[in-house]
């Protein structure tokens, strides 16, 4: 294998080497950092790979963006006559890619692009006028002879939605885009010396992939079907040395992401690229605080994965451009989903690029602010482009969150606003009594039957009793009568379960469809969402005001989570539930 380099002085130069059989890399070189993004920050510069196999047809992978263009192609031109080249293949695509591809077109006329099909509808709007040179990858290979036998495999992430790894069986060649790469230049084309790169694959995992580790972990084992003996990734050295050890890295990395004791939720959607930018710098402020971030690209997610994370998150912070006066659609409905969905006890932040009014980051603000969630920092509005002084407040931003959030889980303060004047203050010190959310659940006949309560506490140790304050209109038929059977189905604070019940009777719907249940030894239905339940006889009743009080004594119980905390009732007046 024979390395040139064609230009030894620091400008930005494009080296290029034979990397195996008819295969050459085309490494656009920058010693500068090339963008103010947080990944550059190490200022150790960087290199846009890009590959080039010349079997009896001819392929070129992952075009670099426009900071190349031109020095690029007159390389290439060096090395193929663009009149044959049969496909450009392309890991993912951006604006900046974009531009290459402009230039490149018209001067390969053969050439049909090979994309992911969310990078085809992306590039087939750009430009219309190529449309039928566009081809979405498909399950089968694609063959250009002499044992070159390409495979795909799409890697969808919430910052690269189209991302797509190739596979060459003649070389055992794995093309990983942005996978294993580091923002490093340097003349030296492959990991010669691993263990000396690893600060800089880290803080590139940290930067790009730490944020979307559970994605990350799916596309790892994806892509270990592959027995590829070479990682050419999109950036930095070329991989030959210890590829088992480094994708273990990169699963332990994932791991330890999400082992972290808080997760925070980063919700964003971005038509140009800018609020991705924010996006990035906040979840890097998150991440070096020890908190575990779940990205959500919502113009990519499905309803129930948002409300899954919104669930089971404890912070939310929610990004977005403002479009036409407004947040995008997808953004209203994460935020719709937010709102009727995750604890007011979860702390929250927004954030958004702007161009003049701005208008989607106050509206999501107000929103939260309506709802009584607390922010975690102040929120942030960007016009336009980042400068590097502004990616730093946003790091520093989510750094204050991940602290914020630690002192948050600590303290468990609730969030009560009480100003309303019209509020007794008799009611008031009563509304301060705070109860256990609970989801009583009864059998009526062939019917079962879930009430919500927070009116619960435990008044006995031998027997284990508890007590329940209970009104005509909340079944309380069902549990007034000694011997009565019942479960207390104990809630989950982060799950919210209770949506599906009131406190009155269960009316209309049936509740449990929408839950996974058991049934208890006593007949009742179990929650098994729940933290915990207790399977009750009702021992002793009496009237008090215009409600039932219940003792009964728990039969049996189980927890079904050691680590979860019981979701809890805070109320501002003691008049009400
Ligand atoms: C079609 C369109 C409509 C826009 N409408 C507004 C607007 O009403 N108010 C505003 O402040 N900026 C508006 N902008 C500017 C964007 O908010 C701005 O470009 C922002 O950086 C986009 O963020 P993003 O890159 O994350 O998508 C508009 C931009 C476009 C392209």
């Amino acid at each position: 294998m024979s390395t040139t380099t064609t230009t030894t002085n620091r400008k930005r130069d494009v080296q290029v080497a034979e990397i195996g059989k008819d295969t050459t890399v085309l490494r656009s070189r920058t010693w500068e950092r090339l963008k103010f993004e947080v990944e550059y920050s190490r200022q150790k510069g960087t290199t846009a790979n890009s590959y080039l196999i010349q079997a009896d047809k001819k392929a070129l992978i992952d075009p670099p963006g426009e900071s190349f263009t031109e020095i690029y192609l007159q390389e290439l031109r060096q090395h193929l006559d663009l009149n044959t080249l049969d496909y450009i293949i392309l890991g993912h695509v951006n604006p900046n890619r974009r531009t290459t591809l402009e230039a490149l077109l018209p001067i390969a006329p053969q050439a049909t692009i090979i994309c992911s099909r969310p990078a085809a509808n992306a590039l087939k709007t750009a430009f219309p006028e190529w449309e039928s040179r566009i081809q979405t990858v498909r399950e089968d290979s694609l063959d250009l002879g002499q044992g070159h036998e390409l495979k795909f495999v799409t890697v969808p992430t919430p910052r690269w939605a189209d991302g797509l790894c190739t596979y060459d069986s003649a070389t055992n060649i794995l093309y990983t885009d942005k996978f294993f790469g580091a923002h490093i230049c340097e003349d030296t084309l492959f990991d010669e010396d691993p263990k000396s790169l690893d600060a800089e694959r880290r803080y590139y995992f940290d930067c790009l992939h730490a944020p979307q580790a559970k994605q990350v972990e799916v596309i790892l084992d994806k892509i270990a079907v592959f027995p590829a003996k070479t990682y050419a990734p999109g950036h930095g050295p070329i991989v030959n040395n210890r590829l088992s050890r480094f994708t273990y890295d990169y699963n332990q990395w994932c791991e330890n992401q999400k082992s972290q004791e808080s997760t925070v939720a980063l919700l964003y959607a971005s038509a140009y690229g800018n609020t991705a930018i924010l996006a990035g710098a906040i979840a890097q402020g998150l991440i070096e605080n020890g908190v575990n971030v779940e990205s959500i690209n919502c113009e990519l997610a499905e309803t129930d994965e948002i409300t899954r994370i919104v669930e089971t998150c404890d912070g939310l912070i929610i990004g977005s451009p403002t479009l036409g006066g407004h947040a995008p659609t997808q953004i209203q409905t994460a935020l719709g989903i937010i709102l009727s969905t995750a604890a007011k006890t979860k702390l929250a932040g927004v954030f958004g690029s702007y161009g003049w009014s701005g208008e989607a980051v106050d509206l999501i603000e107000n929103k939260f602010k309506d709802a009584n969630y607390r922010l975690g920092f102040e929120s942030i509005r960007v016009r336009f482009t980042p400068t590097p002084q502004i990616l730093k407040e946003c790091q520093e931003s989510g750094a204050l969150f991940a602290q914020n959030l630690k002192e948050a889980k600590k303290l468990r303060t609730p969030t009560q606003v009480i100003t309303e004047t019209h509020i007794g203050r008799t009611e008031q010190a009563v509304g301060r009594i705070v109860g256990s959310l609970c989801v009583v659940t009864t059998r009526d006949g062939e019917t079962d039957k879930g009430v919500l309560t927070s009116w619960v506490s435990q008044a006995s140790f031998n027997p284990p009793g508890i007590m329940i304050a209970i009104a005509d209109e909340q079944n309380a038929d069902l549990i007034s009568n000694l011997g009565d059977k019942f479960v207390l189905n104990i809630l989950k604070e982060g799950r919210n379960v209770r949506r599906y019940f009131s406190r009155h009777s269960t009316l209309g719907d049936n509740p449990f469809v929408n839950l996974s249940t058991k049934t208890a030894d006593n007949g009742c239905l179990v929650l098994t969402e729940a933290l915990s339940y207790l399977e009750c006889t009702v021992q002793n009743r009496t009237k008090c005001g215009e409600r039932w009080l219940i003792y009964a004594v728990v039969d049996n119980g189980e927890v079904f989570e050691n680590e979860g905390l019981t979701a809890v009732e805070h109320r501002k007046s003691g008049s009400y539930c």
